[in-house]
């Protein structure tokens, strides 16, 4: 099975890599912007072309029926977002598909693959920025084949930490967005950052650049790949409230260590999402 997994780790990574072509020469040409849940949260052609080339590479690749697929834009056609025991490949085509309509120049593409429901590995291709991130589990992190590792700092005083604003604008949970991120600047932190990109805010995280990431309402595909990225580099997962992270609960703070994370977590106020593997209905 490990060299099965091995085929398929190093397969994602010529995928990624070809997807991210595919975005940049998208770029270059006029966007068609349409929007899913909320005005402002934006999806391309592009968005489902990739996934499509990406999802058809993997199928073709590792055979129809006996792998699955939790795909953005599939899932915003009501394909299921159920992570089973099979092996389940989890992607998020255009991650930063509001920077990629407007040219701001951080766009990703995020691959993970889980098995018996755990990450087995991720692969994140910064492919404005042409950086490629990777992680297996066990076998360390890596951006452009370099091994990566999170920031050693402890002192919150001395950390920049990364959130976002999200594509939900009801002004309570906008409130409670700004009123967490006041906070934690008025620690004082060095800065709060976003890259518009949850994909590449966890590989900042895993490289060092960043202490922490956090945010509530960003789903499975946005963090799957970056999540094993953020392991393999020495950091940690957590959840909101501290407790154990949960990848279809659309909340998650990462870090570079427990002292950071715990620090950050105190100031976080928590407002509701609805789960990634809620039944549709609900949704
Ligand atoms: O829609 P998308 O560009 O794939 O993904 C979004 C980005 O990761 C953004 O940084 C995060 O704040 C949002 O929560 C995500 O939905
Ligand atoms: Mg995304």
């Amino acid at each position: 099975m490990a060299d099965q997994w091995q085929e398929a780790y190093d397969f994602a990574v010529q995928v990624a890599r070809a997807a991210g072509a595919v975005i940049r020469k998208a770029g270059e040409e006029e966007i068609k912007v349409q929007t899913k849940s909320s005005t402002v949260d934006l999806v391309t052609k592009t968005d489902e072309r990739v996934e499509k080339i990406i999802i058809g590479s993997l199928k073709e690749q590792f055979g129809e029926g006996t792998h699955c697929f939790i795909g953005e834009e599939s899932v915003s056609k009501e394909e299921p977002c159920i992570l089973t025991d099979k092996p389940t490949w989890i992607i998020d085509p255009v991650d930063g598909t509001t920077n990629f309509v407007h040219g701001f120049p951080f766009v990703a593409v995020s691959i993970a693959f889980a098995v018996n429901k755990e990450l087995e590995f991720g692969v994140v291709y910064s492919c404005m920025e042409d950086k490629m991130y990777k992680a297996r589990k066990g076998q360390g992190a890596f951006c452009d084949d370099e091994p990566i590792q999170v920031s050693d700092v402890k002192d919150i005083h001395k950390s920049i930490i990364i959130s976002e604003h999200g594509t939900d604008r009801s002004p309570e949970k906008v409130q409670k967005i700004f009123s967490t991120m006041k906070k934690i600047l008025c620690i004082p932190v060095h800065g709060l950052r976003g890259s518009g990109t949850a994909a590449t805010n966890m590989c900042l995280v895993a490289c060092g650049a960043v202490e922490a990431f956090f945010e509530i309402g960003i789903h499975c595909w946005d963090i799957a790949a970056g999540a094993v990225i953020v392991r393999e580099a020495g950091g940690l997962l957590l959840d909101v409230d501290g407790g154990p992270f949960d990848l279809m609960s659309r909340r998650m703070v990462s870090g570079n260590n427990r002292v950071i994370a715990n620090r950050i977590i105190k100031e976080i106020e928590i407002f509701d999402s609805v789960r990634d593997d809620a039944p549709i209905a609900k949704k």
